[in-house]
């Protein structure tokens, strides 16, 4: 990828799981709209490449996306609880407006960074706890139709919808990667579920390279490590994108802190 990489979202907690593996390997371009503090700034960015923004300010993002190749969308209101306003606001008009500046501007390729509450109703009373657990086969591959769990996974929907509109209409290449549980170190302790789709730092910032490297169409895939337990297919990612996680939960099991540690 020659032309700079536009991260939208960068100063939050994908955003920098992404920028501490993968600073020097692209030409970066961030925006935000909190100012960055120095420290998530990586070294060789210079200041006219980073953007104090909203994503649902067309004006501003026209100035922002200039030259850009590919975009990685994070910047959005990330609460499972998050109020409609919010997600109307915030994911759902601001990825319509990316996906618009990202045509106008000529981009090839968007990463949009969607979630488990876009499908988070498969996990019905009837299959779970079963479903968290390495000896049960269900499995989600992004093939079924969305399922959300709450009006922030309805927005998320809604996003990868945008991504089938635009990429059909404009040919723009979109990857909607369903994001499981990021956490820095270690898989949540004492949470079936989100052990269950965990997503390590590294294995984050090595999937969404392999989304700006990889040639596709529109895709659907899950981004997980590869945890011995889990519900979600990583096939799609592994075939279409190359993506190859090295960390899995299960690693972690003995070293959870017991109730009297
Ligand atoms: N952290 C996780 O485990 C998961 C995250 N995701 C998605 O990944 C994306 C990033 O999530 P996190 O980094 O965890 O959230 P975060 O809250 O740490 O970071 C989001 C960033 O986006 C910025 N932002 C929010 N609304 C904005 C707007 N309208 N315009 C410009 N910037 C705006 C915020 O200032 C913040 O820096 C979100 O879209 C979230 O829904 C999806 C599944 C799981
Ligand atoms: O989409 C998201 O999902 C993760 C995991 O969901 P949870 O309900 O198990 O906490 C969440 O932590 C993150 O904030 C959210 O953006």
């Amino acid at each position: 990828m020659d032309e700079p990489v536009l991260l939208t979202g960068a100063g939050g907690r994908v955003g920098q799981a992404i920028l501490r593996d993968l600073a020097g390997e692209f030409d970066w371009r961030l925006l935000d709209r909190e100012p960055l503090p120095s420290e998530r700034i990586p070294a060789d960015v210079d200041e006219s490449d980073v953007f104090v923004a909203d994503v649902t300010d067309d004006d501003k993002l026209d100035e922002a996306f200039d030259g850009v190749g590919a975009v990685i969308h994070l910047a959005g209101d990330p609460r499972p609880e998050a109020p409609w306003d919010s997600v109307l606001r915030n994911n759902i008009d601001g990825t319509q407006t990316v996906y618009e500046a990202a045509v106008d501007a000529g981009v090839q390729k968007v990463a949009f960074a969607s979630s488990n509450h876009a499908v988070g109703a498969y996990e019905t009373d009837e299959r779970t706890p079963e479903m968290y657990r390495t000896d049960d086969e269900y499995r989600l591959d992004g093939t079924e139709l969305p399922r959300p769990s709450n009006l922030y996974g309805v927005s998320k929907a809604a996003g990868e919808t945008l991504g089938r509109y635009y990429h059909d209409e404009y040919e723009l290449s979109v990857v909607c990667v369903r994001i499981g549980n990021l956490t820095r170190g270690h898989p949540p302790w004492d949470y079936e579920r989100g052990q269950a789709m965990w997503l390590s730092y590294r294995d984050c910032a090595h999937l969404f390279e392999r989304c700006l490297l990889a040639d596709y169409d529109y895709e659907i895939v899950y981004g997980i490590s590869d945890n011995d337990r889990k519900y979600y297919s990583l096939e799609r990612a592994r075939e279409v994108l190359g993506y190859e996680p090295a960390d899995n939960s299960a690693d972690f099991a003995d070293q959870q802190p017991t109730s009297s540690s």
